[in-house]
């Protein structure tokens, strides 16, 4: 981590040290268009509405998605992971999807360590499989790097490709599964007449089958696990399309996101394609966080999450490395981004004694994405890490999640006078967010205003400051839209949910007992976005940040 005096901050000029600071994290909470379909204008949600009375001194707005986030365009929805890497660090980082891009456009992709690794599996005889999210969200995957990696793949010696799509539904709309399986066929119908034996393998729901976090639920890898690797599930089926539209029929609930497990047989019932030894795996998801069990299964020879029944010995590797302090997995396609010197490794060094907390489902983003992709904490005296865990239910069931939970944990946490840092993250708006359902958007965006309102109490008995943000936007958008803004609907004139992220900006507001009333956000930089409010809640600790990193929002003002 390098010398103390490295890593030394200097004092603010204005504000002291001393008082607790709360940072809230409100996932996917934008700022959009006040509309019937903004769930978070519409929610009761009226502590927060107040808190915009300090516009443009103690409230505006910053970007959180495209470039200033690190994503390869600005057409690109912002993520938890590039937000809280952003907010953790304080630098508009280089992310997964660019460097992904970069190596397919200057073909080092098919020429480093990684792709010579599995080469040796296919130039011996094994068999390409490919297991990722099919979609082109560009949060995980993109459909675009999957093609382009299986031709050059196939052109450097793959002759038989096995690919094991999740549907998304969740970064892009429900349904489209469809048109991104169409796609799929026809690119391995091109690779097919190439003389190349190419074909879907098995599949499934992204949530429901292989793609779990944080180890919320293992039983949705080990889904993955007999599907993918050993051609089991109970719904077998010729064809890919065949499984999305005959699972659909037998259950008119299932949706992208939760299709059950499926498996592609050929005529005699046999699976066509599951990973046996000699073969080469690739994970084509870039981003870390739901695919990092499914390496450990792959990667580990003592698994003992979930019985993996066979174990084939295969040529593994991730598109990227997920986490670099397990060096997983130990192979790999691109070489992720390099975080360091975030501002949690400065707040240590600084004596700052943090509580972090947020329920399973966000638990790694204000730990793992907050230090720079970081497993494990960065200095086990100063830091408590508190994960309530989360519901395992689709959670427009309960949309609620572990909102009063979390809330309590930092209540306790500001009053014990044990912390100086509070750092929190709020599932509520993203996770029902992702749900589309309506009603329940508004439910879960309500009690994140009860609970911050609850927070803000706390830390002004005490006499600290608060900064409430968010990674980027979600509930603030429910409906699909046409080019002019319109809403689209069904045949039935019901709206089209909208279950991704939005491109809004994300609020950002500032106040407590312990903010000097001369302390305001400057006016002078209008395209400010998350990598700034990291030197931003860096003063209001009391620091100076680092010289490297984006602006401070702060100024000083004489009175
Ligand atoms: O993984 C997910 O749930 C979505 O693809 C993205 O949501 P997140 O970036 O808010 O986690
Ligand atoms: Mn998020
Ligand atoms: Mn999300």
């Amino acid at each position: 981590m390098g010398s103390e005096c490295e890593f030394a901050l200097k004092s603010h000029s204005a504000i002291e040290r001393g008082k607790p600071f709360l940072l809230i994290i409100m996932d996917g909470w934008g700022e959009n268009l006040e509309d019937d379909y903004n769930g978070v204008y519409m929610a009761g949600t009226g502590f927060l509405k107040s808190l915009k009375a300090g516009y443009p001194d103690r409230w505006r707005t910053i970007k959180a998605h495209g470039t200033a986030v690190g994503l390869p365009s600005d057409a690109d929805m912002g993520n938890s992971e590039v937000g809280h890497n952003a907010m953790g660090a304080g630098k508009v980082i280089n992310q997964g999807a660019a460097l992904v891009d970069t190596a397919l456009a200057n073909g080092n992709i098919f020429t480093d360590a990684g792709f010579e690794y599995i080469k040796e599996a296919f130039d011996n005889g094994g068999t390409l499989h490919l297991i990722g999210l099919l979609s082109d969200g560009g949060v995980h995957s993109r459909y675009d790097q999957l093609d382009l990696f299986m031709r050059g793949a196939h052109e450097r010696g793959a002759n038989k490709i096995r690919v094991h799509p999740l549907t998304d539904g969740r970064d892009v709309p429900d349904g489209s599964s469809v048109q991104f399986v169409e796609q799929l066929e026809k690119d391995l119908a091109d690779l097919r007449a190439k003389g190349c034996d190419a074909r879907i393998a098995s599949g499934g729901g992204r949530m429901h089958v292989t793609m779990d976090r944080y180890e919320a639920d293992w039983k949705i890898v080990e889904r993955g696990w007999h599907a993918h690797v050993l051609g089991e599930a109970p719904h077998k089926f010729q064809s890919a399309l065949e499984a999305l539209v005959e699972l659909k029929k037998a259950d008119p609930k299932v949706n992208d996101q939760y299709y059950p497990p499926w498996v592609i047989v050929d005529e005699d019932g046999e699976a066509v394609g599951p990973v046996q030894d000699g073969d080469a795996v690739v994970i084509f998801n870039f981003r870390a966080d739901r695919v990092v069990e499914l390496s450990k299964a792959f990667e580990y020879p003592d698994f003992d999450k979930f019985d993996r029944v066979r174990y084939p010995k295969v040529h593994f590797v991730g598109m990227m490395q997920y986490d670099g302090d397990l060096k997983l997995p130990a192979r790999y396609l691109v070489t992720p981004p390099v975080i360091e010197k975030t501002s949690g490794v400065y707040l240590v060094k600084n004596g700052v004694r943090t509580f972090a907390c947020s329920e399973t489902q966000k638990f790694g983003h204000v730990t793992f994405f907050w230090n720079g992709n970081r497993s494990g904490k960065l200095d086990d005296k100063l830091e408590t890490y508190f994960e309530v865990p989360s519901d395992l239910c689709p959670f427009n069931e309960k949309p609620l999640m572990k909102a009063r939970e979390i809330r309590d944990a930092a209540k306790a946490a500001i009053l014990s006078g044990k912390h100086d840092y509070i750092r929190i993250n709020f599932a509520n708006g993203d996770m029902v967010g992702h749900t589309g359902v309506f009603d329940a958007v508004l439910d879960a965006c309500s009690v994140v205003d009860e609970c911050v309102k609850d927070l803000v109490d706390a830390i002004d008995s005490v006499g600290g400051s608060y900064m409430i943000t968010a990674d980027h936007g979600n509930a603030d958008d429910m409906v699909q839209r046409n080019k002019k803004k319109e809403p689209l609907r069904d045949e039935n004139g019901n709206p089209l949910p909208l279950t991704s992220h939005t491109l809004a900006p994300v609020p950002v507001m500032i106040g407590g007992p312990a903010l000097p009333s001369n302390v305001r956000f400057r006016r002078d930089l209008p395209k400010a976005g998350l990598a700034n409010i990291t030197a931003t809640f860096m003063n209001m600790l009391g620091f100076e940040a680092p010289s490297d990193y984006e602006p401070t929002l702060l100024e000083v003002v004489s009175v």
